[in-house]
């Protein structure tokens, strides 16, 4: 298997902050949402993924190339940072003008449609421009550079509902090539919703998952209960709620368990997006 991303025994120590050791291999063709609390590691990640954090101890590898060792990696991969640094003094016209040059594969014709569709301006100085505003300039400036891998960091937390619907529109119709990757950090459950084959969750610097979406969803049930429980901790059980409902990891031996003890449960649901990943970051 050819991966997009290797990131191989990555471990990275800033101030009191620690990322990982973790391993995280990133298939082609694939789009990962990268989730966790304030402050968990996503941008610390991205950025070492990037070269712009040298780690502590570990490699990256982006379509086989080490990021330390050469250069080339940069023409495959489009970053957006969350903080656009040095776009201030310039406009939109001017951003793209420097932004095209660096891109030999700059699609234009894609840029224009982004320009148009998402009603980003071109004209005002980036630093004159509300963060929603911004926000869509920098996508305008990322999404056509037509790099194999695009990597962003919370691309959609300023930006209105209507463009959002055509933003992710708009990548999943990017990811249609089959062989791109797409990568974003957000908090975002539409986003995660919409556009994630994979989710990444990180924890206090590490990855406590990188799962299938399909499959997370699956993770946890919520049972309801005729009668209240017993005291004793049941199978798999990760959570409570008053007496009569649990949540389990193990719904063949929390059932087994139940009948076993002539319990009898009124309905059961594997819990949303949302709320399995807030029990995995919880917990
Ligand atoms: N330049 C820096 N120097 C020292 N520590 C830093 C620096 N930048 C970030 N950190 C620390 O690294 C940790 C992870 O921060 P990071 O920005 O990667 O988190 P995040 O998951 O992206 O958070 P958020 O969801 O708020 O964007 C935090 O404790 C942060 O204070």
């Amino acid at each position: 298997m050819s991966y997009s991303i290797e990131v191989k025994d990555l471990q990275k120590t800033r101030d009191d902050f620690e990322l990982g050791p973790f391993n995280l291999n990133i298939e082609p063709g694939l789009v990962t949402a990268l989730v966790g609390s304030n402050g968990a590691g996503k941008s610390t990640l991205l950025k070492t993924i990037m070269n712009l954090v040298k780690p502590t101890s570990g490699d990256i590898r982006i379509l086989g190339s080490y990021v330390n060792h050469t250069e080339s990696w940069k023409q495959d991969i489009a970053y957006l940072p969350q903080n656009k640094l040095g776009h201030d003094p310039f406009n939109g016209m001017q951003l793209k003008e420097l932004v095209s040059s660096l891109y030999p594969n700059w699609d234009e014709a894609l840029f224009k449609r982004i320009v148009k569709d998402l009603d980003v301006n071109l004209k005002k100085n980036f630093k004159n421009l509300s963060p929603g505003g911004q926000q869509k300039l920098a996508l305008a400036l990322t999404i056509p550079r037509n790099a194999p891998i695009i990597i962003l960091d919370e691309p959609t937390s300023h930006i209105d509902i209507v463009s959002k619907t055509i933003l992710l529109d708009l990548l999943a119709e990017w990811m249609e090539d089959g062989e791109r990757t797409l990568i974003l950090a957000t908090h975002q459950v539409e986003d995660i919703r919409k556009l994630a084959d994979m989710v990444a969750i990180m924890k206090d610097g590490n990855l406590l998952a990188y799962k299938d979406k399909e499959a997370l969803i699956e993770t946890y049930t919520q049972y309801w209960m005729v009668d209240p429980l017993p005291t004793e901790s049941l199978p798999g059980e990760v959570r409570r709620k008053g007496s009569k409902t649990v949540i389990t990891n193990d719904e063949t031996e929390l059932e087994d368990y139940l009948s076993q003890h002539q319990l009898k449960w009124l309905n059961k649901e594997t819990l949303n997006l949302e709320n399995t990943i807030s029990l995995m970051l919880t917990k």
